[in-house]
């Protein structure tokens, strides 16, 4: 079996609710070892594009394995931790899109829209989420390292 992760967990305002109750799903898992919630709190206004750079910083110094980001759409966390040296990120709201973000992406972020997909399938597509572990000797494998001889970043 995997190590168990480390998990990053944010959002901003528009993704607060789901933040919550993902964070205390993760929380419950036997598969995570910790989960480190970069915001947002009740009282802060943090933009989407710092809580995911955050977050994606996180895992690019090796602290964090993953992350799940939540705000409106997804998409703004995503675009925002994708900027961060060695981080792939997408948003997916589908059982098969999330298995493949692992399985052929080797994605570290994972990003939800509130606004977007009904809570009970969020928590659901999470949970599957953590069960996926990419194969190195996988085909997959070298059209991801593909992506990352082009950014020149080897360490993620
Ligand atoms: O969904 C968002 C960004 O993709 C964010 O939660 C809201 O952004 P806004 O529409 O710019 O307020």
């Amino acid at each position: 079996m995997s190590a168990k992760l480390r998990l990053v967990i944010g959002a901003d305002d528009a993704g607060f609710d789901y933040k919550e109750a993902l964070k205390a799903d993760l929380e419950a898992s036997d598969l995570v070892e910790s989960v480190t919630d970069v915001g947002v709190d009740a009282t802060s206004h943090t933009p989407y594009p710092s809580v995911a750079i955050a977050a994606a910083e996180l895992i690019a110094a090796g602290k964090a394995d993953r992350a799940l980001l939540v705000c409106g759409t997804g998409l703004g966390v995503a675009i925002a931790a994708n900027k961060v040296p060695g981080i792939r990120a997408v948003t997916a709201h589908d059982s098969y899109s999330v298995e493949r973000s692992i399985l052929s992406n080797n994605v570290q972020v994972l990003t939800f829209g509130q606004r977007v997909v009904g809570l009970e399938l969020a928590r659901r597509l999470a949970k599957e989420w953590l069960t996926y572990t990419f194969d190195e000797s996988s085909a997959s494998a070298e059209k991801v390292t593909l992506i990352k001889d082009y950014e020149g970043v080897t360490s993620c």
